[in-house]
């Protein structure tokens, strides 16, 4: 679980987040959705410690931090699975390298079990057998399943995507999405999202935060975001085309 209290981060003077609170909880997807520029990317650099918020704290699974000093910046990482958008992979590194890295980075594991490990979390995406690709080799959603894997093959208690389906098709991103969810549901990690992807939403919104200028506008979950009538969040929503379907056949009671 980690809860976030009265979060506030500025830059020169302007402010960005204006003092957010919210929990993510644990064994969950929590999504934060947003319009471009409404903090969401700032927000959870702040969650990471890389930004240093001007006020507020923030708590992972009871443990408060909130200057992030480079102890706290260490102890904290390696508890932490990051998802980065587009995959980042090193193209230079075959896929059992890249999935080893953080092992080599946290662990004093030996080479033969840090590749039994390997060979695990590859098999847990689906990718058994593709230990010796190269990133160019591969698909771009197998990339992005190579991602999955370095990002847990620590046994993170915490795992942030930023933007997980960002250049995959519709198919694709939806695998990429329930892959996600259900790493989540079986290592009982704090699993959060920011994405643009309604489609997402609609699969595995568990709970949803919606930011709007710094703030939290509204939270609920997928099911919740149909019924709403706050506008702040229905003028986000609707104005996806699949979000305005789903909307329509509501009402015709489908
Ligand atoms: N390092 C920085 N220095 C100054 N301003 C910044 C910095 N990082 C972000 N900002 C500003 O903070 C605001 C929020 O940016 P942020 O990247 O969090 O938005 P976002 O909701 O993630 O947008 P998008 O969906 O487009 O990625 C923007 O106005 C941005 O210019």
């Amino acid at each position: 679980m980690i809860e976030v209290e009265n979060l506030k981060k500025g830059f020169k003077g302007e402010q960005i987040l204006k003092g957010i609170n919210y929990t993510f909880e644990r064994g969950k997807t929590n999504l934060i959705i947003g319009q471009s520029g409404s903090g969401k990317s700032v927000f959870l650099k702040c969650m990471l410690g890389l930004f240093k918020p001007e006020e507020g704290t923030i708590k992972y699974d009871g443990k408060p931090y909130s200057n992030f000093s480079d102890e706290e910046q260490r102890e904290l990482r390696k508890d932490i699975g990051m998802l980065f958008q587009g995959g980042a992979l090193f193209d230079s590194m075959t896929v059992a390298e890249n999935v080893m890295f953080p092992l080599k980075m946290f662990t004093k594991q030996k080479k033969k079990e840090s590749m039994a490990r390997v060979r695990e979390v590859l098999d847990r995406v689906n990718l058994e057998g593709a230990e010796d690709k190269m990133p160019s080799e591969i698909s771009g959603g197998m990339q992005k399943r190579v991602a999955i894997a370095r990002a847990i093959v620590n046994e993170p208690k915490y795992l942030f995507c930023d933007e997980p389906n960002s250049g995959l098709d519709p198919t694709t991103a939806t695998v990429i999405d329930k892959l996600i969810q259900k790493i989540t549901h079986e290592n009982q990690i704090t699993t959060v999202i920011i994405t643009h992807d309604m489609n997402s939403v609609l699969e595995i919104g568990e709970r949803i935060a919606f930011l709007k200028e710094g703030l939290l506008a509204w939270k609920g979950t997928k099911d919740e975001i149909f019924q709403t009538d706050d506008e702040t969040v229905t003028d986000f929503v609707y104005s996806s085309d699949l979000f305005k379907k789903v909307r329509e056949a509501q009402l015709k009671g489908y």
